[in-house]
């Protein structure tokens, strides 16, 4: 590179996001793409400078990189994911194929406390060198934005050490990382829930406030309730925090209610939404982020119905949520998922995908479109049209990966 400059060049189509300016799409503009051919794209110094025709590129100093007349468009945005972690739960996979609830399991002090169990015994470097093969996987997968909670720790030091093996993933920079606070995850043996929830917003609060982007709570039957969350939320809106809510995954409990008392970013899951549910969202503007492959790998397989929602004019973003219950962090498979069984449109979902994700972690005026001044996180695939996305979802999709300009991946080989 020259100056940190380069040209992508030769591409088949060059796939971005109608109008997406400081807004998330919906409804009708999140049905389309803009979906441009015989373009190139000029980068200098980790930002897009220009997009310019294929006929002026040898004006340009600087490496070429030939897409060889595949499709290139923004990395995924993924906004829902519990990477980091110790262990595993793959007795609970065949526990629930003999009819075993989510809810049975997560009761039995099995599901999330077991993965706790195991995060609080393993050291930093362990839960390091076990999640850094996850984070891997899902950059392999074209990710270039990934959320990550803490959630396995559920006592200060625990969840600081959770903290501590992000902060050590976003240092590497083959991912841009947005961390959140997920210390209302579940309540931890030998605590009611009021007084672990008086721990979370008091001392753990005042440590993490300064620390992370988001927090987030797990609203639901047999985590926590709405009146819970709503106090840990006051303590979190009195510190400026930004939100984020687990809702409606198990059994709608009216969590949704503190859509109209708090500004929610995202609202996550919604499998039992109603319509009283989505009038919620709508009037609290926030975003709702479906995931289905959760839906995929609970007890039953259920999936999040995304018509309703964007339909309802609610702007609908896709994650992974990558944990050890859905033990998946490829957003082309959340992406084949979204259009096969949620109603959603391959444009929909690459919406989802990109822009209404980065909307809802709050980075979408750098990330998620092809457009002068946005950081270059480009995906260059094996495909020459985006439509072979969710056909063609498998982990060769992605050829290459560029984050803040920088060569993640080429060729499917990591570079750094
Ligand atoms: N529902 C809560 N949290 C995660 C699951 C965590 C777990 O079961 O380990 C989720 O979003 O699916
Ligand atoms: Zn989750």
């Amino acid at each position: 590179m020259v100056n940190g400059r380069f040209v992508v060049h030769n591409i088949s189509q060059l796939v971005t996001n109608e109008g997406a300016g400081w807004e998330p799409l919906r409804g009708a503009a999140q049905s389309r793409l803009r979906v441009v051919k015989g373009a190139a794209i000029v980068i200098d110094n980790g930002r897009i400078s220009s997009v310019i025709d294929e006929e002026s590129v040898g004006r340009y100093e600087g490496e070429k990189i030939d897409a060889r007349q595949r499709v290139v468009m923004p990395g995924f945005v993924d906004p829902h994911t519990h990477v980091v972690f110790a262990g595993t739960r793959e007795e609970e996979f065949y526990m629930k194929l003999k009819g075993k609830t989510y809810l049975e399991l997560l009761q039995s002090g099995n599901g999330i406390n077991r993965t706790v169990r195991e995060t609080r015994a393993a050291s930093e470097e362990e839960i390091y060198r076990q999640s850094l093969q996850r984070v891997q996987d899902a950059v392999r997968c074209g990710t270039t934005t990934l959320e990550i909670k803490t959630g396995y720790g559920l006592d200060l030091e625990s969840e600081m050490k959770m903290l501590r093996v992000m902060d050590r993933i976003a240092s590497l920079g083959i991912v841009n990382v947005v961390k959140t606070f997920l210390g209302m995850h579940a309540v931890p043996p030998g605590m009611t829930e009021d007084s672990y929830t008086a721990e979370v917003m008091g001392r753990m609060l005042e440590r993490f406030s300064e620390r992370v982007d988001f927090v987030d709570a797990f609203c639901d039957r047999g985590a926590f309730s709405p009146q819970s969350t709503d106090l840990f939320f006051a303590a979190s809106s009195r510190k400026g925090l930004k939100m984020r809510l687990h809702a409606d995954e198990i059994e709608d409990i009216g969590c949704l209610d503190l859509c109209l008392k708090y500004r929610l970013h995202s609202v996550d899951h919604l499998l039992e939404t109603g319509d009283a549910g989505l009038k919620k969202i709508l009037q609290g503007g926030s975003v709702a982020t479906l995931l289905p492959i959760t839906g995929f790998s609970l007890d039953r397989i259920r999936f999040p119905d995304a018509r309703k929602f964007i339909d309802a004019g609610i702007p609908v973003a896709i994650g992974t949520d990558c944990s050890p219950v859905s033990y998946n962090i490829s957003m082309p498979f959340a992406i084949y998922l979204a259009v096969r069984f949620c109603g959603m449109t391959v444009e929909e979902a690459i919406n989802a995908a990109t822009v209404n994700a980065a909307y809802s972690l709050d980075v979408l005026g750098r990330k998620a479109t092809i457009e002068p001044g946005k950081d270059a996180d480009i995906l260059i695939l094996n495909v020459d049209d985006y439509r072979k996305i969710p056909y063609q979802y498998s982990s060769s999709l992605v050829d290459s990966v560029f984050v803040m300009g920088e060569p993640i991946m080429r060729h499917g080989y990591f570079s750094l």
